[in-house]
Parts: structure tokens; sequence; C-alpha cells
């Protein structure tokens, strides 16, 4: 079987050009572009490069850009002061705290911190309490990109089993939220390093949504003939950056979404649409 391809770099970028059309008429209406905020600790190397893309896409679509990079060892007051401020900055409409943050930071803290209203990876707890409550709200970046990856290429969702591998909190756990709402109505299983037989799971899936960070964990053998893989996964090694999804999984396959050029674009397209909605809203608001 050859599998088809689920293209997130060109998807992607039909999005962005969808994007900069309505950003170019915000503009227009309020006198200045819609603005994203990013709040980076420490000095990762994937985290800055990820940044990096967020800011360089803004300037593709015409969104201003607003940067705030933090040292390794700053302090949880710090942090929180650096989210206080874009909280209040008229300028940024909607922003970002990188994760991973070092260890001893407390993560949770921060992101209740946010307004809400600014959060553009709909990670505030309030915002996943709406997901849950079906009460509109930013969507999380990834698990957003890949349910559009999906429909704008006519996989079937309604009815589908998906397996999720892996349960964090900016894809494993929101996926399965988006996914069981009544216009996507799938039916979802989600493993983690604690699920007896994976391969059992993965082998009843229609779709498989690899995020767990372990090369190659998801094999040819371990599939159902024309299943959707979606590459979610992202380690960096000594030879480059390798998916969850072992390369011969294209060989049963029905569809594919690659690592790198699948679902990490998409991620990044979704953090624009979600700034543009909330500039929208503001908009209607006054
Ligand atoms: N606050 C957040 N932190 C993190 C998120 C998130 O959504 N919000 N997700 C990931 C990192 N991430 C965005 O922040 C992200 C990861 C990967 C990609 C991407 O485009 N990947 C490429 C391959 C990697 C590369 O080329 O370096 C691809 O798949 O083609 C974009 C964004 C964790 N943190």
């Amino acid at each position: 079987m050859n599998a088809q391809l689920l293209d997130g770099k060109a998807t992607a970028a039909d999005i962005r050009r969808e994007l900069a059309e309505r950003v170019a008429k915000l503009t227009a209406t309020d006198g200045r572009p819609p603005g994203l905020g990013t709040v980076l600790v420490g000095d990762d190397p994937g985290s800055h490069a990820y940044v990096a893309g967020k800011h360089r896409d803004c300037a593709q679509v015409g969104i201003a850009s607003i940067r705030r990079d933090l040292p390794a060892d700053a302090s949880q007051q710090q942090v929180e002061e650096t989210i206080d401020e874009l909280n209040a900055d008229p300028a940024c409409t909607g922003y970002i705290v990188q994760l991973p943050l070092p260890r001893h930071l407390d993560a949770n803290a921060v992101l209740e911190r946010m307004d809400p209203a600014k959060d553009a990876d709909g990670l505030h707890p309030v915002n996943l309490g709406r997901l849950i409550l079906g009460v509109e709200a930013p969507l999380p970046c990834t698990p957003r990109g890949i349910v559009e990856l999906l429909r704008r290429h006519d996989v079937p969702l309604a009815g589908a089993r998906v397996c999720v591998i892996g349960r964090g909190i900016t894809v494993g756990r929101p996926i399965g939220l988006l996914l069981t709402r009544r216009s996507e109505n799938a039916t979802v299983t989600l493993c983690h390093t604690g699920t007896k037989g994976l391969a059992w799971h993965v082998r009843e899936a229609d779709i498989v949504i690899a995020a767990a960070g372990s090369p190659g964990l998801v094999t040819k053998d371990m599939l159902r003939p024309g299943a959707a893989v979606l590459d979610v996964g992202i380690t960096r090694t000594d030879q480059g950056l390798v998916g969850d999804i072992h390369p011969d999984a294209a060989q049963v396959a029905g569809w594919i979404a690659p690592m790198p050029g699948g679902v990490g674009p998409m991620t990044r397209a979704m953090l624009l649409a979600n700034v543009v909605e909330a500039a929208e809203r503001n908009a209607t608001a006054v």
C-alpha cells in the first residue's frame, strides 16, 4: 500500500495565506496588527527553535511579535512578573509560555496566572475546562492542528477508533477531548507507559496518533492496514530528529503524517489561528 501523505507543511501554508487576509482586515480596522507574545525560559535548543519559528510565522502573516526571553535560572517571581506584564499589554492579543519550563519552576502556577482571554495555546485551566464543557475557547494548538489536518485530507472521523499514545498536556490529554466532541464523533483510547498490550490497542485503531517521544515505537506489524498514522513524537539524537513512527509503517498505512512535515507545521499554524480569533473576538466586543 502507498500511504497518502498528510502534508502538514503545505496545509499550514494554505492556512497562513487564509489568516494573512484576516490579519490585514483586523489591522485596517483596529489601526494596529494583532500581537503574539512568547515567554521562553532557559537555553533548550528545541524550545529556542520553536519560538523562533513562531515569530517567523507571525512576520509572514502580519502579526506583531512580542518576545520575552528569560535566563535558565529565572525565579518563579520573575516569570510571573513577565506574565503580569503581558496580561496588561494592550499590544499583546495573546501569548504562550514555551513548554517545558525548567524543573525548578511551577508550570501550573505560571499557566494559571495567565489571562485566559490571552491564552493563545488553550492550556489555561479555564480554557481546558471550557473545552470539556463545549464552550467556545482557544484550543490547544497540536490537537487542533491534528483535527484540521485530518479534515482537510478527508480522513473519516465519525465513528473512527483512535489510539493516542502519550498523555502529555499539550497533545495526549486534550486530543481525546477534541476528537470525542459531537462534531468529530470519534472513539478514543489513550495509551501511555502503563498501558498493557500497546500493540493490540494500536492494531484496533483506524487512526493512530503517536506522541510518546519514543523513537520508532510504532512499527508496521502493529498497524491495521489502511490506518491513518500521525507522528507527533520528536526525539533529538546525534543522527538528527527521530519520530515515534518507524519508517516501515508507510508500507501498511493508508495515510501518514510524517515527522518532520506533518503535525509540527500545523501546530504553528493553529497558534496563529488562535491569535487571529482572539483579535476578532476583541474587535466584536467593542
Ligand atoms: N507552550 C507550548 N509548548 C509546547 C508546545 C505547544 O504547543 N505549546 N508544543 C511543543 C513544541 N512546539 C511548539 O511549541 C512545536 C514542536 C514541533 C514543531 C515542528 O514544526 N516540528 C517539525 C520538526 C522539528 C524541527 O524541524 O525542528 C515538524 O514536525 O515538521 C513546531 C512546534 C512542545 N512545547
